[in-house]
């Protein structure tokens, strides 16, 4: 048998082998397209993912807010925690997942293997939690800001544990006037006192949010509070995932007894900076936005160019040099990683 035969022939039983899976796969779509021509499955309806676990997800129906362990139509994959679906329920309550809404934003993080990965979709703003102690590093919330931003998710910085507030507000309350100033919300807070979580409460009503933070700044403690009851924070775990190893990994989406809906998970409480090029992290300060595009040279890297309108706007006062200087250093912290 000459070479060229033989390679003829393998390709012959690749193709048969990879038409074998199209059949399977196309017996499943129909197998399923049948059992929902049928009539074994009810109409079409909207619903939110709030868990997933691999081909199998809890979703909640919009309507009246009941829980319906789904499975994914053959041809759909990919969903996370927070998308808008649409799904039919099965006569047992089960149901199948048969499409995906447009998403207005997915929140990513890079895997093991340093792959950006969707962890939760639609999500309305990302709470940046920080704490009067441990106080945030230089550049830290400028960190998670220039992250959030890259994401298009609106962020929102809440500093937790005022009961530890000097007086007066001490440097934190400076620091917090200069962002207000950005026009980025503040949220004061403390997970000692319910009254401590009232302007919280507030700003969670109706939106879908997201807590991130340096550790020990109280993320768990402000979620405690914030779900009281425990039975409402596993209340959305079906029996299988109770006992899988799942409920630690993978993000979940909560009903907030005041109004609005957490998406928590470990992963995304680490969000941070990992990820961002250049331009994003330039992009990321937004009182830069509207000088990008006016230096002299277009690929101005704002450093000492003749003609660069950032470096202009902080002769001017404009822009802070205290976000310059972090701005730098982020930029300098991407090229060590
Ligand atoms: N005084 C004071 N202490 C607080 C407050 N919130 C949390 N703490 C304490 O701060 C410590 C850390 O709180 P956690 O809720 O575990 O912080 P975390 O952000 O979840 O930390 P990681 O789990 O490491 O990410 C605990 O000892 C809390 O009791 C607060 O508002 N005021
Ligand atoms: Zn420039």
């Amino acid at each position: 048998m000459s070479k060229r035969k033989l390679s003829r022939q393998q390709r012959w039983r690749i193709e048969k082998i990879q038409a074998e899976r199209a059949a399977r796969a196309d017996k499943q779509s129909a197998r399923e397209a049948e059992a929902l021509q049928a009539g074994e499955h009810g109409p079409e309806v909207p619903g939110r993912v709030i868990a997933h676990f691999g081909r199998t997800l809890d979703v909640r129906a919009e309507d009246d807010a009941t829980l319906h362990r789904c499975h994914l139509r053959a041809n759909l994959d990919g969903l996370v925690t927070g998308d808008r679906v649409i799904w039919r329920q099965a006569q047992d309550g089960s149901g199948v997942i048969v499409a995906r809404d447009f998403r207005d934003n997915v929140l990513e993080r890079p895997d093991p293997r340093g792959q950006l990965k969707p962890v939760a979709a639609n999500i309305d703003q990302i709470l940046i939690v920080f704490a009067v102690e441990p106080a945030p590093f230089a550049n830290l919330i400028d960190r998670y800001l220039v992250a959030a931003e890259a994401t298009g998710i609106t962020p929102v910085l809440v500093l937790n544990k005022i009961d530890l507030l000097p007086d007066g507000g001490g440097k934190l309350g400076e620091l917090l006037t200069r962002y207000e100033a950005l026009g980025y919300a503040v949220i004061r807070a403390t997970a000692q006192s319910e009254q401590g979580l009232e302007a919280l409460h507030a700003r969670l009503q109706g939106r879908t949010s997201v807590f991130v933070g340096q550790s020990g700044v109280g993320k768990s403690s402000l979620i405690d509070r914030l779900l009281p009851d425990e039975a409402l924070r596993i209340g959305a775990l079906s029996e299988d995932s109770r006992k899988g190893t799942h409920t630690t990994t993978t993000a979940r989406l909560y009903g907030l007894p005041g109004g609005g809906e957490l998406i928590d998970s470990p992963g995304i409480r680490e969000f941070g900076l990992a990820h961002l090029d250049e331009q994003q992290v330039t992009e990321g300060f937004v009182e830069f936005r509207d000088l990008l595009g006016h230096c002299r040279f277009r690929d101005c890297r704002h450093r000492d160019e003749p003609g660069c309108a950032l470096l202009a706007a902080l002769d001017r006062g404009d822009v802070s040099r205290e976000r310059f200087t972090s701005y730098r250093r982020i930029l300098e912290s991407l090229k060590q990683a």
